[in-house]
Parts: C-alpha cells; structure tokens; sequence
C-alpha cells in the first residue's frame, strides 16, 4: 500500500493538490466504511503526501456526514504523522477580515451528531485535548505563510479558537453574538471531531483556515450564504496551495517530533491484549509505530 508521511484534507473549495507527482489513488479498507472520496498519494517534492477532499470531489457530503472516523483511520494506516487541515470559515472578529487567514490554536466543539471516538465497545483511552492543535505543525503553517506571502493584504492571524458547529445550516444571529461572547475567533463545521480523532491516532494535527465572511453578526455586513463564502474561498486557493506545500517541505524536512505523537501513552486504559478481538483491529493500527515510513525516505 502507498505510505505517506503528510496528511491533507482539503476541504471547501479545495479538492486536489497541486504539484503531486507518482500519483496513486488508494481505497483504505478501514472498520468505519469508506473515506469521503479516494485518497490521492504522492510526492511533492519528494515528500510521500496523501490528499482527501474532505466532502468529496464534487462536494458531496454535508459536515455531519463527512466519515471522520474512516478519513483519519485511513491515514494513520498509510503511515501519516501529520495532517495539514484547509477549512473555510466564517470570522467572529472584527479584526480578522475575510481573506484573512487563521491558524487556530484551540477548538470548541459544538456538534451533536457525530462519532468523536475511536474507542468505546471494549476499549477504553482518555487523550488529552487541553492543546488540540500541534504547536510545531501550526508553526510551519506560519512559516510557509510568510515564505510565500507577496506583498498582499491578506494577514494571518496566528492563535485563536475555531468554533465547530453540527451545521448544515449556517448559525442564528443570536448564535452568532453568544459565540462572540465566548472568545471565539472563527466558525465552521468540520474541524471536529476530525480534530479528536487524528489526536486519538496519534497524528499532529493543525488547520489553515480561511476567514471567507463576518458570519451574520456585523452590524455592517451582508449575513453569510454559501455562495459568497465559496466565492471568497476561490480568490485564497491558489495561496492555500502554496502554503500547503511549503508547510509540507518544512515538515517533510525536518519531522519534528509531536506529543500527539504518543498521545496514547498516558491515555490508554484498557490493555490491547483485553480489548475484544474486533476492537484490537480498530485500535491497533492507531498504536503501529510510524518511524518504518521515516526510514524508507532516509534510504
Ligand atoms: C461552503 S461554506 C461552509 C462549509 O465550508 C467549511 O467546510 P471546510 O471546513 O471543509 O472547508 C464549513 O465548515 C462548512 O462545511
Ligand atoms: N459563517 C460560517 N459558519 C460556518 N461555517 C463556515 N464556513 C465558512 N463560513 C462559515
């Protein structure tokens, strides 16, 4: 099977990296049904990186039918240590105008209908959320934001909280004020549990996300449709490529090492060797050790 070291999800807007090369198109077989379309696998620049358009090529799938649980199941099983995630957003700040880009430093998860977990049904773990974003992950993203940046307006705003909502629907007005009131700083309906998950598998997780309207707070602004946020999105892919890729030659690079990376440590509860037979293929995968990719690539 195609092994990689980088995730990408794409998600609104974003349904193909630029640049691969070797390219192969794999079905992971995972116990949560399939991924929400083909991942794509290859290099770019020599760095072995796997694609998935978040809601299908085509944007098929709402937020709540998006099988997170298969996606980042289906990563871990390629070898992947970590996941650069492209997310449209609504801004909750006055500050961080659309086009801006953020990369989020914490989450709130605010859905209701999804699976979170890779455990339950036998087997037990806690993993600790108290910094769901990988700082070192979240830092090549800044980096490659300001290795590609030319002279344009768009600003990054580094830190922040991402707001998850279950959606399809965009947010109520009063929704939107308590959410400011929260702290706050973007919206949008995808980045959890896909967050949880790629922690619970042991991956560095962090999210370039992209402010594309005010939501429907601003005294000012027009309230948020699809088709003004789609639009928005449009003018910052070809930038969002850019930075993708260049966050990925600095990961690829460097491999920094991620306390994501042995999440499972201090969180596992139930030994493997208890856990139900039909449990152990789910969680197993999650505890494969990744350094075989890293050799590979070293040779
Ligand atoms: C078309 S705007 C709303 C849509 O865009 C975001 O998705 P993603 O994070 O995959 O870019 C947002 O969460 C909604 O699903
Ligand atoms: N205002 C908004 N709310 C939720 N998700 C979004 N994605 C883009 N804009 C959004």
């Amino acid at each position: 099977m195609a092994r990689a070291l980088i995730g990408v999800i794409g998600g609104s807007g974003l349904y193909d990296i630029q640049g691969l090369t070797e390219v192969e198109e794999v079905q992971v077989d995972t116990p949560f049904g399939n991924t929400s379309d083909p991942i794509v696998c290859g290099k770019l620049q020599g760095i072995p990186v796997a694609f998935l358009a978040r809601h299908g090529r085509g944007h098929r799938l709402i937020p709540s039918q998006v099988p997170y649980r298969a996606n980042i199941h289906a990563l871990r099983q390629l070898g992947v240590r970590y996941i650069l995630s492209l997310s449209a957003v609504g801004s909750l700040q006055e500050e961080v105008r659309p086009l801006d880009m953020v990369i989020p430093d914490q989450f709130i998860d605010m859905t209701r209908k999804r699976e979170s977990t890779f455990f339950g049904d036998g087997a037990v773990a806690h993993v600790s959320m108290a910094d769901p974003v990988c700082a070192t992950v979240a830092e090549s993203l800044a980096r490659a934001f300001d290795a590609t940046q030319e002279g344009e307006l768009v600003q990054l705003h580094q830190g922040g909280s991402y707001i998850c909502i279950e959606g399809p629907q965009f947010s109520t007005r009063a929704e939107s004020h308590w959410y400011r009131s929260m702290g706050a700083s973007v919206v949008g309906m995808t980045n959890m549990p896909e967050a949880k998950l790629a922690r619970e598998a042991q991956i560095a997780y962090a999210t370039l996300a992209m402010a594309t309207d005010y939501d429907c707070w601003h005294p000012r602004e027009e309230a948020v449709t699809a088709e003004a946020a789609i639009a928005n999105l449009q003018k910052n892919a070809q930038r969002a490529q850019q930075i993708a890729a260049k966050a990925i030659q600095f990961l690829g690079t460097e491999q920094p090492k991620s306390p994501a990376h042995t999440a499972l440590d201090s969180a596992l509860v139930t030994p493997v060797e208890a856990m139900p037979e039909e449990k152990q293929v789910v969680i197993k995968p999650l505890l494969a050790p990744t350094e075989p990719v890293l050799e590979e690539m070293e040779h």
